[in-house]
């Protein structure tokens, strides 16, 4: 018998659970089955087995059981006994049927008792008796509790422990167009793929393009931008982005995802688009670092170029590295930073600062809406594994038991023995200096007190939570690698015509 994956399943537990004393929420097929006199209904509240998917609500063999002798369909509201039998002996029981289909058979008609219904008197004396009696509402009067929270590949509220069913009870008049219907919904919630989206109106849904939308900070986007119901299109060359990053959106009808570089120019219809495409960690923007300016200056160039055509706004994602070594703690918007235009890091620090300047030379001079974000180094999951920031870096060092590297010297008036010992405080894990890296910014921090009150911006999520959230998706990735590890077939031997071979 399923369990509690099911709400059906569950149903049908629960009722398998009431003992066949004609009491409690138990199905009219179950009843008929259990029953030692082989009556229908003998003694129960009418209860109806829910259909099973696919199957038809109703299958004639179950109407039948459901008609009365009279020949009237219990779901048209006969409420006399299918053959005149007393309660034991398989007659119907109509504690539960509604008053107006009583009045009907109260009332001196073809239906009374003359037309051989059986004893009504005695039959509406115990159904009044019935109706005072507490209502057992333990199982049929519980809901299923609404969507709500992140999706989690099951629809939530069913499947977890202490899940709740949906109601089982029905009115005996729900005609099938209506079971039909809530079947449908069911099944729907059942066979869901995607997260639950908003239903936005035509004229609120926006069509948005995200360029770098398979990246870390880009798929995040996508995923709130989709929950709240706008068409998404995610470009991305895949340079460091993934497709397992918004794979859980690909066939969405909202959803679309082109592998594309935007040093190409891109003719689509949008509404808004968030450019955030570039290499962002100092490993992968030192690469290549021709590429890295041309993403940052060309690509720039031809999202403001589709900006303007279209008539969209656009939001360029920025960095904290514009500010290159800062010589003011904490940077303000309007500290215009202290880099290096020679240095190794100058493709992207450049490479964003031109970026920025375009923005504003578009809105300026044709009225382009632009928006500009300078993040500072965000870390969490998704993050990519080689992504070689600084968190990302100690998570990965510390969970496979390697050395924590730290570039620069040891700090000045530590202890000597410390020196020796270097240690994590709080971890086993040794720390490494390496040597200094060239341009290296020594610290950054942003001034948060513009956005606070013009946007009521500020972080939300406290570093410790952050970082717990990091370090289980990093763990969680090193275990999908050591089982998803690539080993190459050995290729088979190619032997040329007419040569013979020697080994
Ligand atoms: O913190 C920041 O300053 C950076 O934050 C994000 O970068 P992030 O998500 O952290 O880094 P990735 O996960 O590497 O995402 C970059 C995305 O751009 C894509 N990309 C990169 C290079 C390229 O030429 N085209 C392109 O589409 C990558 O494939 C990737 O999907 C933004 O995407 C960067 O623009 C920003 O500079």
């Amino acid at each position: 018998m399923p369990t509690a994956c099911h709400p059906l399943g569950r149903v049908r537990k629960l009722a398998t659970a009431v003992p066949p004393s004609g009491r409690g929420c138990t199905s009219s097929v179950q009843r008929a089955r259990s029953t030692p006199a082989g009556g229908k209904h003998a003694g129960t509240r009418m209860r109806r087995a829910r259909p099973a998917f696919g199957s038809r609500p109703h299958s004639s063999k179950t109407e039948q059981r459901r008609n009365c002798a009279c020949g009237e369909s219990r779901r048209r509201g006969c409420v006399l006994g299918g053959r005149g039998r007393r309660r034991g002996e398989g007659g119907v029981a109509h504690a539960r049927w509604p008053r107006q289909q009583e009045t009907r058979h109260a009332g001196a008609g073809p239906r009374g008792p003359e037309a051989g219904g059986g004893a009504l008197p005695g039959r509406r004396r115990r159904c009044r008796r019935r109706r005072r009696r507490p209502r057992r509402r333990a199982l049929c009067s519980r809901r299923a509790p609404a969507r709500q929270g992140p999706w989690t590949g099951a629809a939530p509220g069913y499947g977890e422990q202490g899940a709740v069913a949906p109601r089982v009870c029905r009115q005996p008049q729900e005609d099938e167009a209506a079971v039909g219907h809530r079947a449908a919904r069911l099944r729907s919630l059942f066979t869901q793929k995607y997260p639950p989206v908003k239903f936005l109106s035509e004229k609120d849904r926006k069509r948005i393009l995200i360029t770098g939308g398979a990246g870390f900070v880009g798929s995040h986007l996508t995923d709130k931008l989709m929950m709240d119901g706008h068409e998404v299109t995610v470009v991305d060359n895949f340079f460091t982005g993934r497709k397992r990053n918004v794979e859980h959106w690909i066939g969405h009808e909202n959803f679309e995802l082109i592998n594309h570089d935007v040093v190409e120019p891109l003719y689509i219809e949008v509404d808004q688009i968030y450019h955030l495409a570039s290499p962002a960690s100092p490993p992968n923007y030192m690469y290549n670092p021709i590429k890295t300016l041309k993403t940052n200056t060309i690509g720039t160039l031809n999202m403001l170029g589709l900006a303007k055509r279209v008539g969209a706004r656009l939001l360029l994602a920025s960095t904290s590295e514009v500010y290159g070594d800062p010589e003011v703690h904490p940077q303000s918007e309007d500290y215009w930073g202290h880099v290096n235009p020679i240095g190794p890091r100058a493709c992207y620090d450049e490479g964003k600062r031109v970026a920025e300047t375009m923005c504003y030379a578009y809105m300026k001079q044709e009225g382009v809406e632009v928006r500009v974000a300078r993040i500072f180094n965000t870390f969490g999951p998704r993050m990519h594994m080689n992504d070689g920031r600084v968190v990302s870096n100690f998570i990965l060092q510390a969970l496979q038991g390697e050395p924590l590297t730290r570039s620069g010297e040891w700090p000045r008036g530590s202890h000597e023995q410390q020196r020796q010992q270097p240690r994590q405080p709080g971890s086993g894990s040794e720390i490494q200096f390496l040597s200094e890296a060239q341009d290296d910014p020594q610290k950054r921090k942003p001034d948060i007190r513009k956005a606070k009150m013009m946007l009521a911006w500020e972080p939300v999520v406290p570093l410790e939570e952050g970082l717990n959230k990091a370090i289980h998706y990093f763990r969680k990735e090193l275990e999908y690698q050591a089982n998803n590890q690539y080993i190459p077939k050995p290729k088979p031997a190619r032997i040329k015509k007419g040569r013979t071979r020697h080994n």
